[in-house]
């Protein structure tokens, strides 16, 4: 041992640093600070010094410690092997020890003086094997012949190894613990969990020990055996340590061959995990070392278990599912479902959805049960437990208007004109706001306005799926007449199916000339009542105020026609009309009732947000409880913005709102691509449903108009009694947003006939997956839409026969049952093609080939002439003189 200073020396002889200050002082040393330092030769002075004292004062040493208690704490580490991929883990194992001395004196007077003139010094009779043990016999040695050194003065080993004199030992070991100790067996519980049986087998040694000791603690057995004892203890104490390592090596071993099966598992299609059935034990099959560990009581701790079999999921699909979520479904890696998709020709990625088919092909072929779920079902039942199954009685309820018309014929200040008048001249005091819709109140009834003109946003907010409108305004300036988006405004109603109402504004102008206004309008089929029609045409100037109450009324008559009606109890829902982030009042939503009364408090799904209704308002910013049916509302409380056409409704409680909403938002992710293949051309032929006429809506734009008119009739020729083709839209002009939400909105494909689309359109027909098509050369777009319509057509199943045998004999085969022997009398019999059996030419059976043979070898194909046996599947029943019929089916494709 090198230089120490006083402070460590004091440390390592555990005794307070005064006291050591005060022993170097006696021994006259030089030191006499604490971070002074002491020499080797300095320490022997001082072992010099206490031993003359100690001579001196033997009878002091009657007050003394008589044990010497000698701790020793000792840390062996151990690198697991790690598994690939991972780092490499370290398992320390802390072995303490701890051994007692007690003083000759002590012992004096419970053994006999004889065994103790009979000790030999151990240093002298056997070599020190470990460091701990090297210490404790210096520490023996160290000892006083007739009395124990206090554990205080005891010097330190290396020290005391150079003292001149030896003397033997005569301290019997009392006690003699070891305690080993699992310690930072990290990260594998497992591992640290192995150990115990062995942290549990060295306490039994130690008690082993201590019982040996505790025999004839009286005879005080030779120093020498007992010595010999011990150290055959810490033989195995080490031996027992080697044995932890060796286990611990071996169970990670074991653990990484099971990693490796598991991996082949996987690329065989079959994951494994814990909680699979266990198969049943092969009678020798397990290594003796897995017996050994299975039979090894583990006192109920948990224990690594061997997978065994493999674990049959039940994977819901929904119509559309991502390939990652399929993955977590199947608890399998994605890579492994990418193969598989790949295998079966899919080439797709992580984020991608795939259809529910494909996905019920690869959740069978990776071994697991697919239950089909559609999305529609599922928010039904949700939907169910959230909406209570009452139903109501239901009654007129108001109209919901939108104003269409041309730029500036002044759609904005008819809206304007209705709500100074009639909106804030009933709440007095009241401040209009623009909300996105309004109610106005007649002495007949109210009428709901949308606020948001223009067939645009009535297009998108239906392309959203909401068709909130039920009557629509075509406002058109008397004095300008019908203009293209007065057209469109017209076309977009049609599209809808919602019913006209013409306004004829400005009438207040000299120019204007309603006349004109009803011929152009009649040419495109929006006939007058007066003329022979059934909408009604209304004088009217948003200016001056004339002819605007008949306007209403009118629309009051119109609703009558239409019976508008709803319930006006039960939970509410409606259609989000806007929704903005105030900084004051958080998410504020407009939202239009359709069914139902809204009351302030209730929990409300709107699209894929939720929230309670904190606080309700109408348009004129007043608080209100209640909104039934056609009724405005702004509300407060949800958890963020709807989109304008998201529906909203009244739930029962948080959870079930939460879980929508949550629904929602996931089928939102997943079904993105689903929709964008919704209205493609090729796509056509599977949206029709058996039985129904199919129909093939188009939106066309061209450069002229002859070239409108020339497409359009031709491709509208095209239809037949199964398919009907609809031209929703036809203009001039490029394609614009307005065309691509109509597009959207009815399901059709976009046309552009020598027009491009402008930029905002291209993003949407992007977005949302419009099928649009350009041509030049009008014939390529008549060939084209005959093409889809061809794929519309049902395909007609033609059947060949493709040969024929006869069964010359008859065997039983104990694998296939009934095996014929036949002769191929006509053309090939197939194996994987259907079959009929065929007696006296009657078709008794149909069905398929379960083998086809030619003396014992399977084969794919016999000609005629041949000789062969054929297995029947699910039929024995194949009698002499029968004949085999086998054929081809094929689908042939209708063509125009
Ligand atoms: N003389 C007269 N002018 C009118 C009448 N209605 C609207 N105008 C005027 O026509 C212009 C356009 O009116 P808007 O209400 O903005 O027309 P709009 O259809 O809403 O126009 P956009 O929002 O641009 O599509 C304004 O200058 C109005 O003052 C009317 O009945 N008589």
């Amino acid at each position: 041992m090198s230089d120490q200073t006083v402070r460590q020396l004091a440390e390592v002889v555990r005794i307070p640093l005064e006291r050591l200050l005060e022993q170097l002082k006696e021994a006259g040393l030089s030191a006499t600070t604490p971070d002074d330092v002491i020499s080797e030769d300095e320490k022997l002075k001082l072992l010099t010094h206490l031993r003359k004292r100690h001579g001196k004062d033997e009878g002091e040493s009657k007050a003394a410690p008589r044990r010497v208690t000698l701790e020793r704490r000792k840390v062996i580490e151990m690198k697991q092997a790690s598994v690939p991929g991972t780092a490499t883990k370290t398992i320390s194992v802390e072995v303490r020890k701890k051994k007692t001395y007690i003083s000759k004196r002590e012992l004096a007077e419970t053994a006999e003086p004889k065994t103790v003139a009979q000790s030999q010094p151990v240093a002298e009779e056997k070599p020190v094997v470990t460091a701990a043990e090297a210490a404790v016999v210096v520490e023996q040695q160290a000892q006083p012949v007739k009395a124990a050194e206090p554990v205080a003065e005891a010097v330190p080993a290396v020290e005391a190894q150079k003292a001149p004199t030896v003397e033997p030992v005569v301290e019997v070991p009392e006690e003699y613990e070891e305690e080993v100790v699992a310690v930072q067996a990290e990260p594998e519980e497992e591992l640290e969990l192995e150990l115990a049986p062995v942290v549990r087998l060295e306490a039994a040694k130690a008690k082993e020990v201590k019982k040996i000791k505790a025999e004839k603690p009286g005879k005080a057995k030779e120093p020498e055996e007992v010595k010999k004892k011990m150290t055959e203890k810490e033989l195995r104490v080490e031996e027992s340590i080697k044995r932890t390592a060796e286990k611990v090596r071996q169970q990670a071993q074991q653990k990484q061959e099971t990693l490796h099966r598991k991996k082949q598992r996987d690329d065989g299609l079959l994951t494994e995990g814990r909680d699979a059935p266990r198969r049943p034990k092969k009678k020798g099959g397990k290594a003796p070392q897995q017996q050994q560990r299975s039979s090894a009581p583990h006192e109920g701790k948990h224990q690594f278990e061997m997978p065994s079999a493999p674990i049959v999921k039940e994977v819901t699909i929904p119509e559309t599912i991502l390939v990652s979520d399929l993955a977590n479904k199947m608890s399998v890696k994605v890579a492994l479902v990418i193969k598989q998709l790949m295998k079966l020709g899919i080439m797709a990625t992580i984020n991608q959805s795939i259809d529910q088919e494909t996905a019920v092909i690869l959740v069978e072929e990776m071994g697991h049960k697919a239950v089909m779920q559609s999305d529609d079902d599922l928010e039904r039942e949700m939907l169910a437990e959230a909406q209570a199954e009452e139903t109501f009685p239901e009654l007129p309820r108001a109209p919901i208007v939108t104003i269409m018309g041309h730029v500036d014929h002044g759609k904005t200040s008819l809206l304007d004109y209705i709500r100074k008048t009639r909106v804030a001249a009933g709440e007095a005091g009241g401040i209009t706001q623009h909300i996105g819709a309004y109610q106005v109140k007649t002495d007949h009834g109210s009428v709901t306005f949308l606020d948001t003109p223009g067939h645009a946003a009535f297009t998108a907010m239906r392309a959203r799926g909401a068709d909130l409108t039920d009557v629509v305004i075509v406002v058109v300036a008397a004095d300008d007449g019908v203009m293209p988006q007065t057209k469109e405004a017209v076309e977009h109603a049609r599209a809808a199916n919602v019913p006209i109402i013409v306004a004829m504004n400005k009438m207040d102008k000299p120019d204007a000339n309603p006349d004109k206004v009803m011929q152009e309008l009649s040419v495109i089929n929006v006939l007058a009542e007066e003329w022979g029609g059934d909408v009604q045409f209304l004088k009217i100037s948003a200016k001056t105020g004339q002819g605007i109450d008949d306007l209403i009324e009118a629309l009051i008559v119109q609703t009558e026609i239409l019976e508008l009606k709803a319930p006006i109890e039960g939970p509410a829902s409606g259609i989000v009309v806007e929704s903005r982030l105030d900084k004051g009042r958080g998410a504020v939503a407009t939202i239009l009732v359709q069914r139902g009364t809204l009351e302030s408090g209730q929990m409300v799904l709107c699209g894929q947000e939720y929230g309670r209704v904190r606080a309700m308002f109408n348009e004129n910013g007043k608080a209100i409880k209640e909104a039934g049916p056609s009724v405005p509302v702004e509300i407060l409380g949800l958890s963020g913005t709807p989109n304008a056409g998201d529906e909203f409704l009244v739930v029962q409680n948080e959870r079930i709102a939460k879980d929508l909403a949550k629904h929602r938002e996931e089928r939102k992710r997943t079904t993105r691509h689903a929709a964008q293949q919704a209205s493609k051309l090729d796509e056509v032929f599977s949206r029709m449903t058996a039985g129904e006429t199919a129909s093939l809506n188009l939106v066309i734009k061209t450069d002229v108009q002859g070239s409108l008119e020339a497409l359009r009739s031709s491709l509208v020729d095209l239809s037949t009694p199964e398919v009907e083709v609809k031209v929703v839209y036809g203009g001039v002009g490029g394609i614009n947003e307005g065309d691509a939400n109509l597009a959207l909105a009815s399901g059709a494909i976009l046309i552009g006939f020598n027009v491009r689309a402008d930029a905002t359109a291209r993003k949407l027909i992007e977005d949302k997956g419009i099928d649009l098509h350009y041509y030049s050369v009008i014939y390529e777009a008549i060939d084209e839409v005959k093409n889809s319509i061809s794929g519309m057509l049902a395909p007609e199943i033609k059947e060949q026969i493709v040969g024929l045998a006869e069964v010359r004999d008859v065997f039983r085969s104990p694998k296939f049952g009934a095996v014929a022997g036949c002769m191929v009398v006509e053309g090939f019999v197939k194996r994987n093609l259907p079959i009929r059996v065929l007696r006296e030419n009657v078709v008794i059976y149909e069905g398929q080939l379960e083998s086809l043979r030619r003396f014992k070898d399977d084969v794919s194909e016999v000609k005629m002439g041949m000789e062969c046996g054929i297995g029947v599947k699910n039929y024995n029943d194949v009698k002499v003189g029968d004949q085999i019929e086998v054929f081809e089916r094929t689908e042939v494709k209708r063509v125009l």
